[in-house]
């Protein structure tokens, strides 16, 4: 019980050593040995991400050092110290964290090979097979984890290699899970083909398709916001919403990225995973229950629901100085900005525009949801014009719940005016650490709960949605238009989002009220 005057946390309904069996269905206890492999550990989002994500499972008790060991691999000849040199410039720093840096990155060990021949993989097998055996675990009853931090080209020739001589050897609990990161596929064709490539390999229940969007504290939140709450439920419709927008901005552009995003553009990058997660979170049905498979089924369905683009509901920018970047064609029509306009075919949603915005080199970093709500039928206060009511989730930065509303100004005169109903984060849960997306998301690989991964039909259909338009934009049928870099993007996405029924309100800013300045009487 929370004594008065104090907040309730929660804490993370993490219990030390359960996993989930393959049906997903009831925790089971299990110990011993586990190991992970980074695979391309000597690559940006093992050093950025990963690494700092076992670091911080580690730093809270949930990789303890007499079960775990963690392995680098990749083709750089590198010495487990030239590792661990390389992690350790990513990891917080601190004279309070020494002893803990150092315990960490004594678990690591680097392991030279390629990717598509046995030798290396037999030689990590046998370097996992040591740490188990020096563990004392029987054989089998090890737990493997396999992180493919690399270009998803690599992937197939990668799983047939951990299929031969890195598998966990029998079945004694233990098991062994491979994750693999996006773009998983450039079209619905190649994600199919890499899915029945590694499919033949690996059981759906060992793959774990990671979004780290999904990972994210306000997108977990999404669900109980949306079913724990009877606020919401009776509004959450057609009759009371009049569009909702899914939006991405990155105040930096491609740098040291051109190359390979010139490849993907920014629909591949963030709008077809990232922000489409997020759009099945808040356009789905109330799932029957939390089992990871009845959620995914939910969002299969709001997919499956999506109507074809229009072409005029989509808008495509590259910013200006995007191809002075000497590793990105000159003539490249790869949109670095996209704003497209999604259509539900269902009870719920039909009319209402889903508006999925995503752009790189703008004015300003953020991501967050907009829900608009119509106007209020019978307006006595004469206030329509201020503006209307909408629900806005702030994912990131400055992680917020606001739910802009009219009220009276305070004072003798009735008149109205725009404030907001706050949830803060850093106001409201002032001690509480936001875990890293990936840090939440490994420990559920570790866990066996595919709840927050891409399920294979999710993929299917989530590429069903895009591949027509991406074709048409690689045919170069649908063209970008310029934008300033540090500008909002295309002018013709305003306008695209105010025909879709859009009202912004005027004079009205919402501050964060970390940045409020007290007022000194
Ligand atoms: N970086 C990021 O912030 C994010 C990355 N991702 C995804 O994670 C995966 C890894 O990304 P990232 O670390 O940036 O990638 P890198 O380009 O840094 O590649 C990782 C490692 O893979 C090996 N590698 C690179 N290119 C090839 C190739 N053509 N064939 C075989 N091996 C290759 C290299 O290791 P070596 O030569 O030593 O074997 C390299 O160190 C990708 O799928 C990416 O899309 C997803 C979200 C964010
Ligand atoms: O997957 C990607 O995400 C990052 C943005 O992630 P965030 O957690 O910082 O919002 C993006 O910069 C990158 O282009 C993309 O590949």
């Amino acid at each position: 019980m929370a004594e008065v005057g104090q907040w309730h946390l929660e804490k993370r309904p993490y219990a030390k050593n359960a996993s989930l069996p393959k049906d997903n269905d009831t925790p089971v206890p299990e110990t011993g040995c586990l190991s992970i492999t980074v695979l391309g550990a000597s690559g940006d989002l093992a050093k950025k991400k990963t690494f700092p994500a076992l670091f911080n499972l580690y730093r809270q008790g949930f990789l303890p050092s007499d079960q775990v060991h963690i392995f680098g691999y990749a083709r750089s000849k590198l010495s487990d110290d030239e590792l661990r040199d390389r992690i350790q410039g990513y990891l917080p720093q601190g004279q309070e964290l020494a002893q803990v840096i150092s315990g960490f990155l004594k678990l690591i060990k680097y392991v030279s090979g390629s990717y598509d021949s046995p030798d290396g993989f037999k030689t990590l097998d046998d370097a996992i097979y040591k740490h188990e055996v020096s563990r004392n675990t029987i054989e089998g009853s090890s737990r493997r984890l396999f992180y493919l931090a690399l270009p998803p080209s690599v992937y197939p020739q990668i799983c047939k290699m951990i299929k031969s001589y890195c598998m966990n050897k029998s079945d004694l609990g233990g098991w062994t899970r491979i994750v693999v990161e996006k773009p998983f596929g450039r079209d619905l064709a190649s994600a199919e083909e890499l899915s029945s490539q590694i499919g033949k390999l690996f059981e759906e229940a060992e793959i774990y398709r990671i979004d780290h969007y999904l990972g994210k504290e306000l997108v977990q939140n999404l669900l109980v916001l949306r079913f724990a709450n009877r606020f919401f439920m009776p509004v959450w419709n057609r009759d009371n919403i009049d569009n909702v927008q899914i939006v991405f901005r990155e105040d930096f552009g491609t740098e040291g990225r051109g190359g390979y995003f010139d490849q993907y553009g920014i629909i591949r990058d963030i709008i077809q995973n990232h922000l489409l997660q997020v759009f099945c979170l808040v356009a789905m049905e109330k799932p029957i229950s939390l089992k990871p498979e009845h959620i995914r089924d939910e969002k299969v369905k709001v997919l499956q629901s999506v109507l074809p683009i229009k072409d005029e509901e989509v808008v495509l920018g590259q910013y200006q100085g995007y191809k002075d970047d000497p590793t990105v064609p000159n003539d490249s029509n790869t949109p670095t900005f996209a704003s497209v306009i999604l259509r539900i075919h269902n009870e719920r949603w039909e009319g209402v525009p889903f508006i999925l915005k995503a752009g790189k080199a703008l004015d300003s970093r953020k991501a967050e949801i907009r829900i608009q709500f119509k106007d209020v039928p019978g307006d006595i206060f004469k206030c329509k014009k201020q503006g209307r009511n909408e629900l806005v989730i702030r994912l990131q930065p400055s992680e917020a719940i606001y739910m802009k509303l009219t009220v009276k100004q305070p004072g003798l005169e009735i008149s109205t005016a725009q404030s907001e109903l706050d949830l803060s984060y850093r106001q409201r849960y002032q001690n509480v650490v936001i875990p890293e997306a990936y840090e939440r998301l490994i420990l559920d690989t570790i866990k066996g709960d595919q709840q927050h991964f891409v399920r294979r039909d999710e993929l299917k259909a989530a590429w069903e949605i895009f591949t027509p338009m991406l074709h048409r934009i690689d045919g170069g049928e649908l063209k970008t238009v310029p934008y300033k870099r540090g500008s909002r993007g295309p002018d013709e996405a305003d306008a695209l989002v105010e025909k879709a029924g859009y009202v912004q309100t005027r004079g009205y800013i919402w501050i964060p009220p970390t940045f409020w300045i007290p007022i000194q009487n």
